[in-house]
């Protein structure tokens, strides 16, 4: 669903209303695309049409209550105990939820109590922990349509505190807006026509929430002036973000909203990154997907290369492993930083370390959620606790690499914000503040009086049960309390003519009456009040330790960051040592060479499975060896062979350890593939064109720093077409693109590439006849293929008898046929050029406009003055 901003315009008559009404309709004519939970006693109410949507998407009673205005009161209500499991399920359906809560005291004036809203629940800028999922983050990016053909993007996730900027060209937005996976993205009202399709399509290619702004909101000046404030800064030169004009205009509608929904100011957010394209290797969705990095070609969660990666102890952990998986970057800094603290954990042990991590709360999301003051006692207790705990893991971390070393300190709790945290609460706290019972006895000599009174209550009921029994001389006389009638004196019907006359009756029951007397109604009168005097005087306190914390969430968000790392770091060295990994090693000159190289998640499947061993092969590519011919039986082992390259350089490159037994790997700067996938009916696009089309990219932005993946293009069309295509293909790679090429291919007719392009190599996955039946030994080897096995992997895969006699049959003719009419055909003969003709008056006038820069009456103008050139001989 497209939500619109507020309308600026005035509010509406409300006369006719309730005054409840009246309050409910002012408070959502400000937030008309948003699902408004108005606070009535123990229940969330939604009215009208927000309560029709409510009672669709949560399954919940519609009623009918009263009139307002002469119509109907339509509402549905979920109780406040349970909203946060409805607040999750409507913020999975795309909606965004405002929560109004009572503020103002009941009974402090006439008509409805003040109400407003506190805070915006809206996909892209969760915080409340049960809504988030533990391993991945809500990102909310804002995306702004900037001038010739430029996209600025900003992007932060409200939790984690850092913002994000970057700029692009427009026809790369897919690939970052995919990269960065938003849960809700935000454009201005003013975005083209095309533009808009655009980003609804990648809507329904993902689970991305879409949001209209209005388009003032996105303002380079205002954005420049919100980003300088919030990093406390006169400039951003520091960043390398001070040009970065359309960004700034993102960042000015990110942060708009952000407050927005929040309801205040994010001081914790006080880092920015500018993301450079030249800075990661470029992973497109096509490699992420196809390599399944995070996800399945099914869409699950495992068996993918990041399941197996993450045997993190915290989400943290698991985030930040997630997060460098997917953003590796092309300067190997960082990962050698990241190989030489694997190395040293593997060798002084990091078992205990582990078992320390486990258990320890989100101090990341607890941090965000205390600047934002949101944050729940027990959420500070678990802070408590992790603090104490990292005082320990800054112990247990030797110093001896420089990443260690800056973890290590990062890892110091920031003094006296443990001790404050143990004197202010109690061990096990309530779950609200509004309830009491928060903060620790001996902290607060005026709360502990109150409570004193309350506590002494008991003793004083006892008392007076006895002396009344005395005096009066009932004997089952009971003092007691309830919370609609207060304290009061119970005497049973037959007792009622021994009651003296000070007892005031309060409440008449079928078989006792109830009373009250001087005494008591001066003790009810101290005890209520103290009661609620503890509870606002706790919620103070509890104010007033939020206030106190403010200053350590820096501190705190650079702990939560190392206590992440140094949980992913642990989560490496433990995968290297149980999967037997090597650190893979860097060099400058271009080149793979992987020795005995395995596909990490085929080679674990195939032990949890059959218990079998994965084959491990060796892979050398260089300045003088840039492409790979791979030819061999279906099964054989080419695609997993192909994919295992890749893993290993990208694990290398985030810094892993990976599965061979060595590996050197000059600089890269993308990962292409092109495997076949199911076709793309989201999209419409045939296979073929979607086969053509991620082929037709590869070529346009790989380097000779690329890695390209190429598994049996050309297959989804005629033969002759499909092996004219994939010749032409080659053909690029080979002598323009000049990418480390893998290329996989059943055309025999490929394997001739090799002898006329000398830096190509023919290799073939082997397999050998058994009888009539085909063993495959994964193995690769030099030289082409010599069969391709077609029809006894047919066999194998249980096709009927007669259908395989009848194709070894027709393959026996085609054969012999092809033999006598084999003509040499030269398929990689560079094609005649095409003399360049010189543009026409029509080319020449369409070139020099420029079509962003044109008022519609101008566009107009200049379609008919080209029609006259047209037109003219
Ligand atoms: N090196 C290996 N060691 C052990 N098993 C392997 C190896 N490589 C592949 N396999 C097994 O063989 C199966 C098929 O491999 P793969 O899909 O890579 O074959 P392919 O040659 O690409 O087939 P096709 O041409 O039909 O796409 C894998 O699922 C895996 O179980």
């Amino acid at each position: 669903m497209l939500r619109t901003e507020p309308p600026s315009g005035g509010t509406p008559d409300l006369s006719g209303h309730t005054p409840m009404m009246a309050q409910y309709l002012a408070i959502k004519h400000e937030y008309p695309g948003t699902l408004v939970f108005y606070r009535m006693g123990d229940f969330y109410e939604l009215f009208f049409g927000d309560a029709e949507k409510a009672a669709r998407l949560l399954d919940i009673t519609l009623t009918r209550r009263g009139n307002s205005n002469g119509e109907p009161v339509v509402m549905a209500g979920v109780p406040f105990h349970s909203v946060e499991g409805y607040l999750a399920r409507l913020i999975k359906q795309g909606e965004s939820v405002a929560i109004c809560e009572q503020v103002g005291d009941v009974g402090a004036s006439k008509g409805p109590v003040e109400r407003k809203v506190v805070r915006v629940v809206t996909p892209g800028t969760l915080t409340d922990t049960e809504l988030l999922a533990d391993k991945s983050e809500a990102v909310l990016l804002a995306v702004h349509q900037g001038s010739r053909h430029r996209c600025g993007l900003a992007w932060l996730s409200v939790t984690q505190g850092a913002l994000q900027l970057a700029e692009c060209a427009g026809d790369e937005l897919e690939g970052w807006i995919a990269r960065i996976g938003p849960s809700e993205l935000l454009h201005g009202s003013d975005v083209t026509d095309t533009f808009r399709q655009r980003l609804r399509a990648l809507r329904f290619a993902g689970d991305v929430s879409m949001t209209e702004r209005p388009a003032f909101q996105f303002d380079e000046g205002l954005g420049l002036r919100k980003l300088l404030e919030q990093l406390n800064a006169s400039t951003l030169q520091a960043w390398g973000a001070d040009t970065l004009v359309h960004a700034h205009a993102a960042a000015a509608a990110l942060l708009t909203y952000a407050e927005h929904t929040q309801g205040r100011a994010l001081s914790h957010v006080q880092s920015l990154q500018v993301q450079r394209d030249d800075e990661l290797i470029d992973l497109p969705i096509t490699t992420r997907r196809n390599l399944e990095l995070v996800q399945t070609l099914r869409g699950e969660d495992s068996p993918t290369l990041f399941s197996l990666l993450d045997s993190c102890m915290t989400g943290m952990g698991s985030r930040q492993l997630k997060c460098w998986l997917l953003e590796p970057r092309r300067d190997r800094t960082q990962a050698t930083q990241r190989h030489d603290a694997i190395e040293l954990l593997r060798a002084g042990g990091f078992k205990r370390l582990r078992e320390e991590l486990k258990g320890t709360s989100d101090v990341e999301r607890i941090t965000a959620r205390t600047a934002l003051r949101q944050v729940r006692p027990r959420e500070l207790v678990g802070l408590r606790q992790s603090l104490e705990k990292a005082a320990h893991f800054a112990a247990s971390v030797e110093p001896a690499t420089a990443l260690l070393e800056q973890l290590r300190k990062d890892l110091h709790p920031p003094a006296g914000c443990a001790g404050l945290l143990a004197r202010c609460l109690m061990e096990e706290p309530a779950a609200l503040v509004r309830d009491g019972g928060v903060i620790a006895t001996g902290f607060d000599a005026e709360l502990d009086e109150l409570r004193a009174i309350q506590d002494n209550a008991d003793g004083f009921l006892l008392q007076l049960e006895a002396r009344e029994r005395e005096r009066t001389g009932i004997a089952n006389l009971k003092v007691q309390f309830n919370r609609v009638h207060g304290f009061y004196i119970e005497v049973t019907q037959g007792q009622l003519d021994k009651v003296p006359a000070d007892y005031r009756r309060r409440q008449t029951l079928k078989n006792a009456e109830r009373f009250i007397t001087p005494e008591l109604k001066a003790f009810e009168d101290k005890a209520l009040s103290a009661q609620e005097r503890a509870l606002a005087r706790e919620k103070f306190l509890y104010e007033q330790l939020l206030d106190a914390l403010q200053p350590h969430v820096p501190a705190l968000t650079r702990l939560a960051r190392a206590i992440a790392s140094l949980d992913a770091l642990c989560a490496l060295a433990e995968r290297s040592l149980t999967l037997n990994w090597c650190r893979p090693q860097f060099t400058r000159e271009p080149g793979i060479e992987i020795v005995q190289g395995r596909h990490p998640v085929v080679e674990a499947r195939l032990a949890e499975t059959t218990g079998g061993s994965f084959i491990a092969n060796d892979t050398r590519l260089g300045p003088k060896q840039r492409m790979q011919v791979i030819t061999g039986p279906n099964m054989g082992g080419k695609s997993t062979y192909m994919r295992q390259v890749a893993l290993v350089c990208l694990l290398a490159a985030m810094g892993s350890y990976v599965p061979a037994q060595a590996c050197r790997l000059g600089p890269m700067d993308a990962i292409h593939t092109r495997i076949g996938a199911a076709d793309d009916l989201a999209n419409a696009q045939s296979t073929f064109m979607l086969e053509m089309t991620e082929a037709a990219q590869i070529l346009h932005a790989a380097t000779p720093q690329s890695l390209v993946l190429m598994d049996e293009i050309g297959r989804g069309t005629s033969t002759f077409d499909g092996l004219a295509l994939a010749a032409g293909i080659a053909s690029h790679l080979h002598d323009r693109t000049q990418a480390f090429t893998l290329f996989a291919t059943h055309y025999f007719e490929l394997t001739e590439f090799p002898a006329q392009h000398h830096a190509a190599v023919n290799v073939h996955v082997s397999a050998t006849e058994s009888g009539t039946d085909i063993v495959f030994l994964h193995e690769i080897q030099p030289g082409p293929a010599s069969r391709s096995y077609g029809i006894q992997v047919a066999r194998l895969a249980g096709m009927p008898a007669a259908v395989v006699k009848h194709s070894q049959a027709a393959l026996q003719r085609l054969e012999e046929q092809q033999h006598l009419a084999r003509e040499q055909v030269d398929l990689f003969a560079t094609p005649p050029e095409v003399a360049a003709a010189a543009p026409s008056a029509v080319e020449a006038a369409l070139g020099q406009l420029d079509p962003d820069t044109m008022s519609p009456r101008e566009a107009l103008d200049a379609l008919y003055a080209l029609k006259k050139k047209l037109d003219t001989p």
